[in-house]
């Protein structure tokens, strides 16, 4: 006997329930349960009983909607089809009149596909056609109150179906989340704009969430911009473009007085559009979430999801900044590859590509010292949330409709559409910090503006001063590399067992001594992240990767190179960096 919890019984209560029918087939009868768990389909013909969910979890949004006046009006067909109907908001001059039902449009992204490679989520479109009264008031409230209840279990409230019953839970839905959309045009292939037009602002159209969208115009607009706006009018900052957008953002906050209040209560959500996308990337697969074929779909559930968590950042000193990390810091190799492929950057990702062949050709190594703090802890991983997906396969719209002519006389309710705002800064006036001359925490950004750095306070010492027991390498180095994330870029799994919020930094070593087959072998293994498998393992002990939470590189000033801390270009120096386990937030599908 199958024993239920109290909690899933509760879950599986119906609070409301409707029968609608496929087209106006009447053979075709769908029984639509609303419950805490999602929207339940039950397909009922004949002795065949067929039960599909909609899980709650992945319906991002619905509307009540009217049918659109058509053009040519032909009276043989008294009803709308479904692959004909167009529907308007219902304060719309273009209604039709003669059509007194009201539409109710769920909008689901279902998880479809089992294994790893196959998963990816459809959008679907779940049409609710209420015209079972008179009159299109009473049509219209009976949508509007599937509505509203769906609207406040997505929210997380736990209902009741008496409650569902009652007129009162018919209320204006008032959205409280507002978003800043920091869009960088030219991120990537130079597609930054059209990619948040295209792909994402659709779906925060239909969650019904506004936003206010600003376009970058030069480097650091984002940084100046976060600094010194009231960032607490949004609920959330959006970056669309590469992590060179995030790295301004996350270095904008720190630039405040207030950054404790802004990291925690304004979290931030990434829409990848440039050409690197490390963090987009380990974000979707923190959550296990599909990446392909729609990199900017998880991004966009988050977004209206409202759901977010901790993230590691890093506090990184060189000799003229401080500036706080999500990413990585590097020296060598692959820094030599991002910062030289950057007259590729029409490329896209594939620049990476390019330029690593060329890179192993003329293969480089940088004398110099190497110190850490290794991590203490061992791999005790939180298992990520792992979304159930739908078993069913559903078509990318269901339209079903109520059966006509129950009268039934009740007071008229609108319901009220809200739009997104859409405007982009005329002109942007900052106000540059007053603090004179260059003290602890004052950078020097490439504008030769001196910028006071805030934040948590350090726990090493400064980087001028000598360290106490550090384990320390001292030698030739083709790179060392460090990353807090599982990703460098979309096809980089640098550190497969990194968490976004494990507390510790992932730092590859490869000593000089490593080979170029061994180092074709490493790259090639960054794809998939084979290189950190424990079969991989090189025996020389020339390619290492190893948990830390701080650690510090000398180079030998004798000849320079490239040093970057999130893929930007730094200063070649002295540099250090200490982990701050759970100091940012980003929102997460
Ligand atoms: N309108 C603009 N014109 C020129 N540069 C800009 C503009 N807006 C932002 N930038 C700068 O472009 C740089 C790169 O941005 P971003 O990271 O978004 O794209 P990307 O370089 O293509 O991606 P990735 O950093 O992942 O390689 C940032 O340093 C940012 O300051």
């Amino acid at each position: 006997m199958e024993i239920k919890t109290s909690e899933e019984t509760n879950q599986n209560k119906t609070l409301l329930e409707e029968t609608f029918y496929v087209l106006s087939k009447k053979k075709n009868t769908f029984k639509v349960r609303l419950t805490q768990k999602g929207l339940h389909l039950i397909r009922d013909n004949d002795d065949n009983i067929k039960e599909q969910i909609i899980q709650l979890k992945d319906i991002i949004g619905c509307q009540c909607l009217r049918s659109k006046k058509r053009a040519r009006h032909c009276t043989c067909q008294s009803l709308p089809r479904s692959d004909s109907l167009q529907v308007v908001e219902e304060n719309s001059t273009d209604l039709d009149d003669s059509d007194i039902s009201a539409y109710l449009y769920v909008y689901a992204y279902i998880l479809q596909g089992t294994k790893e490679a196959n998963k990816k989520r459809e959008r679907t479109i779940i049409t609710l056609r209420f015209r079972s009264f008179d009159k299109y008031e009473d049509n219209n409230k009976e949508a509007q109150r599937w509505r509203c209840v769906l609207k406040k279990l997505m929210k997380g409230e736990t209902l009741t179906s008496s409650l569902v019953n009652q007129n009162s839970i018919i209320t204006r839905h008032r959205e409280t989340r507002r978003l800043l959309i920091l869009c960088n045009p030219k991120s990537g292939a130079g597609k930054g704009k059209q990619i948040f037009q295209q792909k994402v602002a659709p779906v925060l159209n239909e969650a019904e969430i506004p936003y206010d969208l600003y376009l970058t115009k030069h480097y650091n607009f984002a940084r100046d911009f976060v600094r010194s706006s009231n960032v607490f009018q949004w609920t959330g900052i959006i970056g669309v473009g590469g992590d060179g957008i995030i790295y301004e953002i996350i270095n904008g906050i720190f630039e405040r007085p207030d950054w404790s209040d802004v990291v925690k209560s304004v979290p931030i959500g990434v829409v990848p559009g440039g050409s690197g996308n490390g963090l987009a990337r380990s974000i979707a697969h923190h959550a296990d979430e599909p990446y392909l074929p729609s990199p900017t779909l998880p991004a966009a559930l988050a977004a209206v999801r409202g759901y977010s968590e901790p993230m590691d950042l890093v506090r990184v000193e060189t000799l003229s900044q401080i500036v706080y990390s999500f990413l990585s810091v590097g020296w060598g190799l692959l820094s030599d590859i991002d910062i030289e492929s950057e007259r590729l950057r029409l490329l896209g990702g594939t620049r990476f590509t390019v330029w690593s062949v060329a890179r192993l050709i003329g293969l480089r190594s940088y004398k110099g010292k190497l110190w850490y703090l290794p991590s203490s802890s061992s791999s005790s991983y939180s298992q990520s949330p792992i979304n159930e997906g739908s078993s069913m396969d559903f078509p990318s719209e269901v339209h079903l409709e109520t059966d006509e002519g129950r009268p039934r006389v009740d007071s008229w309710y609108s319901a009220h559409s809200r739009r997104s705002a859409y405007f982009s800064l005329g002109g942007s006036s900052y106000q540059s910090t007053t603090d004179s001359g260059l003290g602890d925490g004052d950078n020097v950004d490439s504008g030769d503006r001196p910028r006071r750095m805030y934040g948590p306070s350090p726990q090493l010492p400064s980087l001028t001063s000598v360290l106490p027991d550090w384990k320390c390498i001292d030698g030739r180095f083709v790179m060392v590399h460090a990353s807090y994330q599982t990703h460098l870029g979309e096809d980089c799994l640098f550190a497969p067992e990194a968490r976004l919020n494990d507390g510790r930094i992932w730092l590859l070593i490869v000593k000089h001594g490593a080979s170029r087959s061994q180092l074709l072998q490493f790259l090639l293994g960054l794809t998939t992240g084979a290189h950190a498998s424990s079969e991989n393992k090189d025996p020389t002990g020339n390619i290492e990767l190893i948990p830390v939470i701080a650690f510090r590189i000398e180079p030998d000033m004798a000849h320079t190179g490239y040093m970057t801390v999130d893929g930007e270009h730094v200063e070649y120096g002295p540099i250090q960096a200490e982990i701050f386990p759970e100091l940012g937030r980003v929102m997460v599908p």
